[in-house]
């Protein structure tokens, strides 16, 4: 199954309007080395509207967003504001949010659901087992808990992501090897096919991690690693432009 090459570009809080013109220039110029490739970029959400007035090279995601569609909720942002900024793309359930912000099980069930019913957006839901997890062997079982509650009211995976993220490979510099991420890309491959059947196998599968242009070829040369979620190296126009360009291979 060809599925199409997807690099995201996670600036997590990082970046500044000179970052995106920077950003954006070396995406313009090189364009040509990754054509067949989608490239997002998820910029802090004040950026959006700074991204969305550039040539449109890249396509434009959130980082999150609230589950609820208005009202009092002080420093949030809904579906329609992101989307108004330009976003078509939404993270969910990205590991930082897990972790630091609360988004438990059930509210990145009702954020996702919220994506996916809007047909204008795709999400991209992040899952990964942290590093005590996977010395316990609990890996597959993490990544399965999570893709079951993420997804247990979705009947269609058509404008659906996954990206495998690894806690203990999130800006430590350790990426899984190629072989470690196969295994679960894989794993989450069969399971999707057996939730969606042959739909499952059109579904983008991510990984991210310390995702950098020395290691980025071989990550995509597996069979079920259709692209990345680039943090760190995606605030480095040089290395983010390799990145896309070792993703174009898969098209060729
Ligand atoms: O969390 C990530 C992307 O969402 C990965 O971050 P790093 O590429 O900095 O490890």
């Amino acid at each position: 199954m060809q599925r199409q090459p997807l690099v995201i570009a996670n600036w997590k809080m990082n970046g500044n309007r000179a970052l995106v013109a920077e950003l954006s220039e070396a995406l313009q110029q090189q364009q040509a080395h990754y054509a067949d490739v989608t490239v997002v970029v998820c910029p802090p959400a004040v950026l959006l509207p700074v991204w969305q007035a550039q040539p449109g090279v890249v396509a434009l995601g959130a980082q999150d967003v609230n589950e609820h569609a208005d009202g009092a909720h002080t420093g949030e942002h809904s579906l329609a504001l992101v989307h108004e900024a330009g976003a078509q793309w939404v993270l969910i359930g990205h590991s930082e949010r897990r972790q630091c912000y609360g988004d438990s099980e059930a509210r990145i069930a009702q954020k996702l659901g919220q994506v996916l019913a809007d047909s204008r957006f795709t999400a991209v839901l992040c899952v990964g087992e942290s590093a005590e997890q996977r010395e316990q062997g609990a890996t597959f079982a993490v990544v399965e808990a999570q893709l079951s509650e993420a997804l247990a009211q979705v009947s269609a995976c058509e404008r659906l992501v996954v990206a495998y993220e690894p806690v203990w490979a999130i800006g430590t510099g350790l990426t899984a090897s190629p072989a470690q991420a196969q295994e679960v890309h894989g794993f989450i491959r069969h399971w999707l096919q057996e939730k969606f059947g042959s739909a499952g196998a059109a579904v983008q599968l991510l990984y991210g991690g310390s995702v950098k242009a020395d290691n980025a070829s071989e990550l995509f040369a597996e069979a079920d690693i259709d692209g990345g979620l680039i943090g760190g190296a995606s605030l480095q126009p040089e290395q983010f432009v390799a990145i896309c360009t070792a993703a174009q291979a898969r098209s060729n």
